[in-house]
């Protein structure tokens, strides 16, 4: 399928935007009108630098305000016409979208505007330009896209067709099913914007908060099915009005777009995704040797240590944890992932963009191929092979993978240490602002995963913007009642199977050393919260009495949680339990119980958390 781009969508000046959006690979361009007219250059050069960079100019937009005018208005509107006509054919662009007119003048007739219309369209044959109506979801009279389509209809010239745009359609709430009685080759183009819901005014919603298709909750891929089955075969064309892309870099947004429209091709190929993980393999700390006190604190053992680098193997049950001696501020750097086959999930990464990170490694270590996540943390698709990389602690001969599980890997079983910790539970990264969405459509497209709560959590200084992905969908806003049921039917039986990240946008101020952390499951969390606290009171983060006095007329709480300082939360499936550490150097742990199928990440809780690291960190970095 052609694809292509409104240049609105991406920050930068027209040449900037043209070449950003030629390198992602993107096969055309809407033109946005603004954007030719703050260009210093003549229409005649945008042509001719769109056509070295191989790009065609698929349309120009907007023309606005045109169509069911007084008679007087007409003769002007269809003089303004001429001269975008002439831009046009300087341009070398032969499509123009006219977007139904919002004008308080405009009189709802729906004769008059197709008459109209048709007055326009035989204009614009005449240079042989092309018109697409589209309805504005805040158009005047016109505001459905099945309403333009009647107009298109009784006007009744070749060279008027109709524009369907994903975001005015959905976000009205119009069912698109209606697209298929509208013949193909009167689609003359396709928009397509996602948007996370909101309740607010449309016209607000679209101009600020569109977003690429996988990066919201609209079902855009569901509407692209329509119009393919109405037989329209032309671009697929991103057009989206978002503050946050208008900021961000020009490459990476354009790349980021062209990563949405593959994933939608993906989706509407209706193949499973081939790369879902299965749990987490291991995560990966940079560490100058503060860390293997407060693991060894949490439980863990050393198990194992690299035959060829200084990368030490923590365990406990199925929680491993490498601690690399790079000497840096300890960090998360990677995460390995269970992968099925984690060749075809690298495959399947390349497909989407994603960079596949070059590997140093000794000629007898395991094949293992990492990815860069947009905030730049390597991802590893694992089987159990690299396990066999770590020889006993402190030897330099490996293991053979096959006795690695019991050597190195010391699995040892669940629940068999009463306390212990068994997994783990989730991984969460904060996004510097601007890459937010990028990371919901990577984790999306890239693992499978699918967007959970999407939360504003308050903190002393700001506002925390936190969404959760997981390889199992939940319920909630915009996910249906089979994806619940789903859901269910996984249960806690799968708890360990399933990845779970929680993305969290990095405050102001907070640079470019975000916090993260690892949080660590255990089946029996006030057991471990006991040890920690009496031999480790100092690695536990102070809970204040007010949260235990609020939480104790919420909830009916065993009291020892205020003496051990666990948090408590619940919902309608279960509780959780959850406590965590003070930070070190860029990380943090959290270890959680969930009791029953509880779904959520105790959200209620962390402005609590975020207020506690802020006291023991005044210039904490999330
Ligand atoms: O916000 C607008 O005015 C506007 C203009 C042109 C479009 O194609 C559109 O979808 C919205
Ligand atoms: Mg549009």
């Amino acid at each position: 399928m052609r694809t292509s781009i409104a240049t609105v969508s991406v920050s930068g000046t027209l040449t900037e935007k043209l070449i950003a959006i030629a390198t992602a690979g993107f096969d055309g361009v809407e033109i946005f009108e603004n954007d030719l007219l703050v260009c210093p250059h003549p229409p005649e050069e945008i042509r001719a630098r769109a056509a070295d960079l191989g790009l065609g100019i698929d349309l120009y937009q907007p023309f606005r305000d045109f169509e069911a005018v007084p008679a007087a208005t007409l003769e002007a509107n269809l003089e303004r016409a001429e001269r975008k006509f002439r831009v046009m054919e300087r341009l070398g662009a032969d499509l123009l979208l006219v977007c139904s007119n919002v004008s308080p003048a405009s009189i709802g007739d729906d004769a008059l505007a197709a008459e109209q219309l048709r007055r326009l369209a035989e204009r614009a044959a005449e240079h042989g330009i092309r018109i697409a109506y589209e309805a504005l979801a805040w158009g005047r009279h016109v505001n459905e896209y099945l309403h333009a389509w009647r107009i298109v209809r009784m006007a009744d010239h070749p060279n008027l067709g109709t524009c369907l745009d994903s975001f005015h359609i959905l976000s009205r709430g119009s069912d698109p099913i209606g697209i298929e009685a509208i013949p193909g080759e009167k689609i003359f183009f396709l928009q397509l914007a996602d948007a996370p819901l909101l309740a607010m005014d449309v016209l607000q919603w679209s101009r600020h908060y569109r977003c690429f298709p996988g990066q919201g909750t609209l079902d855009v891929a569901g509407l692209v099915q329509h119009v393919l089955n109405a037989g329209y075969d032309g671009p697929l064309s991103l057009e989206v009005f978002n503050d946050h892309f208008r900021q961000a870099d020009t490459g990476r947004t354009a790349r980021d777009g062209m990563r949405s429209l593959i994933a939608l091709e993906q989706t509407l190929r209706g193949a499973a995704h081939p790369a879902v993980p299965t749990g987490f393999a291991f995560a990966e700390l940079a560490d100058a040797g503060s860390l293997s006190g407060v693991l060894s604190a949490l439980g863990f053992t050393r198990t194992g240590s690299h035959t060829s680098k200084p990368v030490e193997l923590w365990s406990q049950g199925e929680a491993r944890m490498l601690l690399n001696a790079t000497g840096a501020d300890p960090a998360l750097v990677a995460l390995g992932l269970d992968s099925p086959d984690p060749a075809r999930a690298v495959k399947h990464a390349e497909t989407l963009l994603a960079p596949v990170l070059p590997r140093e490694r000794a000629p007898q270590d395991a094949s293992l191929d990492a990815i860069a996540a947009p905030d730049g943390t390597a991802l590893f698709f694992c089987d159990t092979a690299w396990l066999g990389d770590f020889g006993a602690p402190g030897d330099s001969g490996a293991v053979e993978a096959a006795g690695a599980a019991g050597a190195a890997g010391a699995a040892v079983p669940i629940e068999a240490v009463p306390g212990q910790i068994t997994h783990i539970d989730h991984v969460a990264l904060t996004q510097p602002w601007h890459h937010f969405d990028e990371a919901a459509l990577f984790y999306g497209s890239v693992l499978g995963l699918h967007p959970q709560e999407s939360l504003e959590l308050p903190d002393p200084y700001g506002l925390l913007r936190s969404r959760a992905m997981s390889t199992t969908p939940v319920s909630g806003a915009g996910a249906t009642d089979e994806a619940a049921e789903a859901t269910g039917a996984a249960g806690a039986a799968g708890a360990a199977e399933q990845v779970r990240m929680v993305l969290n946008i990095a405050q102001v101020g907070a640079g470019d050393t975000p916090w993260q952390h690892v949080a660590l499951a255990s089946g029996d969390l006030l057991s471990v919260a006991r040890r920690l606290r009496a031999e480790h009171p100092e690695l536990l983060l102070p809970i204040p009495g007010n949260y235990y006095d609020d939480l104790e007329c919420r909830h009916d709480v065993d009291p020892e949680l205020r003496r051990l300082g666990v948090l408590y939360d619940r919902d309608e499936h279960g509780e959780f339990l959850h406590m965590y550490t003070v930070t070190v150097g860029r990380v943090f742990f959290e270890i959680v119980q969930r009791v029953g199928g509880y779904r959520g990440y105790g959200a209620v809780n962390a402005p609590i958390r975020l207020a506690a690291q802020h006291a023991g960190h005044p210039k904490m970095g999330q």
